[in-house]
């Protein structure tokens, strides 16, 4: 046996920064979210180029049995009344479980299953687990960026269009200091 030693890929825990070579990084633009916010007003006075939040992912083949890790960064901000939050998506795989790992800021991880609703509070360290067939999304509640990693099968896919019209059915608005849920489809 020939037996290497090497220093792996990095994860700052505190800033949520990849410290890779290979990282692929997309941002997601205001004008990239048209329909997602309840304040079409509000959303079309918004700079089209206003950055929402950005995934870095450590690539991986597409192949049975292979993981992504990927680390979301969801700026603070509101449109209107309600919260910055991911698209959100279901796996083309609906069967793909997924974790997820808070590491900076505060916020919530919206699932949907059926007609179940979960609000899970996003921290740093909070772990949560995303079961198959459950649609998901970040809601950025806090003053500061909301980093969390998530590990998840390469073959799972993204399904955006299932959520399509009636979305999660639920909208996170600014009450206050704080945050209050509004169920749309009860
Ligand atoms: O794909 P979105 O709903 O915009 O969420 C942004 C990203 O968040 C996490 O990192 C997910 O696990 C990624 O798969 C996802 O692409």
């Amino acid at each position: 046996m020939k037996l290497k030693t090497r220093l792996p890929r990095q994860l700052d825990l505190a800033s949520g920064q990849f410290i890779a070579a290979d990282l692929h990084e997309h941002t997601t633009t205001a004008g990239m979210l048209a329909g997602l916010f309840e304040d079409q007003t509000a959303w079309a006075a918004l700079p089209a180029d206003t950055p929402i939040y950005t995934v870095a992912i450590l690539p991986a083949p597409q192949q049975e049995g292979e993981l992504l890790a990927g680390v979301t960064h969801l700026h603070p901000g509101r449109i209107g009344r309600e919260f910055y939050m991911t698209r959100g998506h279901l796996h083309q795989r609906r069967e793909q479980a997924e974790y997820y790992v808070g590491l900076r800021g505060h916020g919530l991880l919206l699932l949907r299953q059926a007609g179940e609703g979960v609000l899970e509070h996003v921290f740093p360290g909070s772990v949560h687990h995303i079961p198959p067939f459950t649609a998901h999304r970040l809601i950025n509640t806090g003053s500061g960026t909301l980093s969390a990693l998530a590990v998840w099968s390469a073959i799972a896919g993204h399904d955006y269009q299932a959520l399509q019209p009636q979305g999660f059915g639920v909208r996170v608005m600014a009450d206050g200091d704080g945050w209050r849920a509004e169920v749309q489809d009860a």
